[in-house]
Order: structure tokens, then sequence, then C-alpha cells
């Protein structure tokens, strides 16, 4: 491991980012979804289908944060591990692509580094950024959340506890150059958090993990080849 500008990454990383070409895209508009995925579920894939069909982009693309801001109890040893969860969600669907970029790029996995290195590496490209409810309420407390916000719209998906309404009233008042837009979905009150829960007690998750996601959660985060089978 390494230090730089308050920043830790490990060897490994700084050479995959060197010597590893990025993915290819032909597409013209992406849509940029972040998240933890331990494990993702189907809340996960129906915003980002729903997103895709409502945004009218070419590509949603998962990123999976090696190291989320907000949750200091996720290791970067599991990132191969979610990456590989996240292929296994998204198998067969061309259009919603895993794409690991944030190995590249600094710890914590601020999002205005992955969005400006997005830009920069895919210069013709125009993005938006997925997120529920729940993370766009906490959106004022991001890293550089202002300029993020004169960077990038976002797309928000209803999560329950957070009515968009009122969501979006109270954070505009905190970043008045929020640009955001709303997708027509059911609520699902499906989270991560619960459905670890059940997998830890051995309870049935009952398709909300689908089974591909399944087997691979239950070869742990030591049973995964180290790209998470992945190629970004
Ligand atoms: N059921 C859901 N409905 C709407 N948005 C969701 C849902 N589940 C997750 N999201 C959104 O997806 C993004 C990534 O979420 P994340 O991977 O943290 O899953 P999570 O279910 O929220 O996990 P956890 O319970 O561990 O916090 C976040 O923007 C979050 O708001
Ligand atoms: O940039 C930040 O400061 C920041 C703070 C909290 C969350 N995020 C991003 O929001 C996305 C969802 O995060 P999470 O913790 O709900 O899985 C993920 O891409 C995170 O990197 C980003």
């Amino acid at each position: 491991m390494n230090r730089e500008n308050g920043v830790w990454y490990t060897e490994s990383d700084l050479n995959r980012s060197q010597t590893k070409p990025l993915p290819a895209t032909s597409a013209k508009k992406v849509l940029l979804f972040g998240g933890t995925f331990d494990p993702p579920h189907v809340g996960h894939l129906t915003m980002a289908q729903l997103a895709y069909e409502q945004t009218g982009v070419d590509e949603v693309w998962f990123l999976p944060a090696p190291s989320p801001p907000h949750k200091a109890d996720i290791a970067d040893d599991t990132f191969a591990w979610r990456v590989a969860m996240v292929s296994a969600l998204l198998h067969d669907r061309p259009h919603l692509r895993t794409m690991p970029l944030e190995a590249r790029l600094p710890r914590p996995s601020y999002t205005i580094d992955t969005v400006k290195a997005c830009k920069k590496w895919y210069a013709g490209v125009d993005f938006m950024f997925l997120l529920g409810a729940d993370s766009l309420a906490h959106l004022p407390t991001w890293s550089g959340a202002t300029a993020l916000c004169s960077l990038i719209p976002f797309v928000v998906a209803a999560r329950e506890g957070y009515p968009i309404a009122q969501t979006m009233a109270k954070v505009r008042k905190a970043l008045p150059n929020l640009q955001v837009g709303v997708i027509e979905m059911p609520l699902l009150d499906v989270s991560s958090t619960w459905l670890r829960e059940r997998l830890d007690r051995g309870q049935d998750t009952c398709e909300l993990v689908p089974e591909r996601v399944l087997d691979v959660w239950w070869q742990g985060p030591n049973g995964v080849a180290k790209d998470g089978g992945d190629q970004a």
C-alpha cells in the first residue's frame, strides 16, 4: 500500500490503470450507477432497467465502489467479489454494463473523481448519474457536492422513507444548481442490508437476490478471481 495526497491505493491498482485499456463503448449517452452492491438485488436491477427505458440512454454503467465514502466498514478486498455479483445480476442485458472503473481511481471512491475521470476517458459521451432518493437526500454531504452538481445531472428513483418532492426541495436548498429528473418506478422496499442479514442467518431471500448472484455470494470474497471476472 502507498499513500499520496491523503489517499490510499495499492500497487496493483496503479499497474492496472497504467497497463489495461479502458473498456470500449459506442454509446453517446450513458447513465452512471454507483453503489456498494453488497449484494446487488432486484431493486438495483429494476431501477437501472426503468431508468434505461425512460431516459433514452444507450447504456447504464454499474460502478461498484471499491471504497464507498459513507461506508467505512466496506473492505477494499471485497471489491472483486461485489463486481462479480454485479456481473451475475446483469447477465444477458448488454445495455446494462458492469464497469469497475473506480478501481483505477483514488480511495475513498468519491463520485466527483469518478465523474471527472469518466468525462476525460470518454470525451464524446454525455453522462448522467442514477441514485435512490435516500442517496439524493445525502448528496449535500458528498465531497465537492456543488461542483459535482455543475458537472452532471442526476436521475432519481423513489425509495421508502424519502418522499421525492420533499427530498428534492430540501436538497435544492443546499444545492441550488442541482439538475435532477425522476424515474417512474413502484416503491421496492428492499435493501442490501436487509438481504445480508437474511443471508447471514441462512434465510431465504425469495429471488430478491437472483440465483446467479447468490452463487457468487456463497463463494465469498476469497473465492472470486481478483479481477471479478470482468474487464475494466
Ligand atoms: N430498493 C431501492 N429502491 C431505490 N433505490 C435503491 C434501492 N436499493 C438501492 N438503491 C439505490 O442504489 C444505489 C446503490 O445502493 P447500495 O448498493 O448502497 O444498496 P442498498 O440496498 O442501499 O444498500 P445498503 O442497505 O447496504 O445501504 C443508491 O443510490 C441507493 O439509493
Ligand atoms: O462522493 C461522495 O462523497 C459520496 C458519498 C456517498 C456516496 N457516494 C456514492 O454514491 C453511490 C451509492 O453509495 P452507497 O454508499 O449508497 O452504496 C456510490 O457510487 C458512492 O461512491 C459518494
